[in-house]
């Protein structure tokens, strides 16, 4: 999983419609930009339709949404590791809070992406269920309490002791795992508060996608790492 190097910011586009059809292409290539210029790893998850097109269309490491604990064959409309693999994604987020799994499904999605070499990025929203999903040994954990996402306050401020609790339980679990926050994230100061509390990374959308300008709000929220 060397792909997704620390410290991680990592953009879901989500389904907003700003990221309809080619519009995700274009914040994609903000994206590579602001990367390249900055030498900031910045990834990105997409709307499913355009994963395949953006990933082999763009030089930075490309996330699917979501994937199901699905085999290969008649699973209609299910998203499988394998297809996820093809795609030339180089990872996926698992159990985002608006597309939650089972336990079991997380685990058995996170061990089939692992033997396609596939980064994991679990979502979760407390200490607690940051430490169950670090028994299943992800690559990523990223906590985000719900209640605070597309709003304007980030966790880091809202909620920090959401962040560190999580660093401190999952490290105590498997310290090899490592965690994010999400949840509001829009600045570089929200970035550099998330690393202070332990934090590898954050993972955001709105301040992102929603942005007038992304790439001016890319720029800042890199410029301290
Ligand atoms: O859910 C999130 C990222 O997956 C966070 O969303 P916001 O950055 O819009 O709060």
């Amino acid at each position: 999983m060397s792909e997704l190097k620390t410290p991680a910011v990592i953009v879901n586009f989500k389904a907003y419609s700003e990221v309809e059809g080619g519009k995700a292409l274009k914040l994609a290539e903000s994206c590579l930009e602001v990367s390249e210029e900055s030498g900031i790893k910045i990834s990105i998850c997409p709307p499913m339709p355009e994963l395949s097109l953006i990933a082999s269309a763009i030089s930075i490491p490309v996330l699917s949404q979501h994937v199901d604990a699905k085999k290969p064959g008649s699973a209609t409309g299910w998203v499988t590791p394998q297809m996820v693999a093809a795609s030339g994604a180089v990872g996926s987020l698992l159990n985002h809070s608006e597309h939650r799994m089972m336990l079991a499904d997380i685990a058995a999605a996170v061990e089939s992406c692992r033997s396609l070499d596939l980064v994991t990025v679990v979502c979760t929203d407390t200490a607690v269920t940051s430490a169950a999903a670090a028994s299943l040994s992800p690559d990523f954990i990223a906590v985000e309490p719900p209640e605070l996402i597309g709003g304007d306050v980030s966790v880091t401020d809202a909620r920090p002791e959401v962040v560190s609790e999580a660093v401190s339980a999952v490290r105590n679990i498997n310290s090899s795992v490592k965690v994010l926050c999400g949840a509001g994230v829009k600045t570089g100061k929200d970035v550099s508060k998330a690393i202070e509390l332990g934090a590898a990374g954050v993972l955001l959308a709105s301040g992102v996608v929603k942005a007038a300008n992304p790439k001016e709000i890319l720029r800042d929220l890199v410029q301290y790492l």
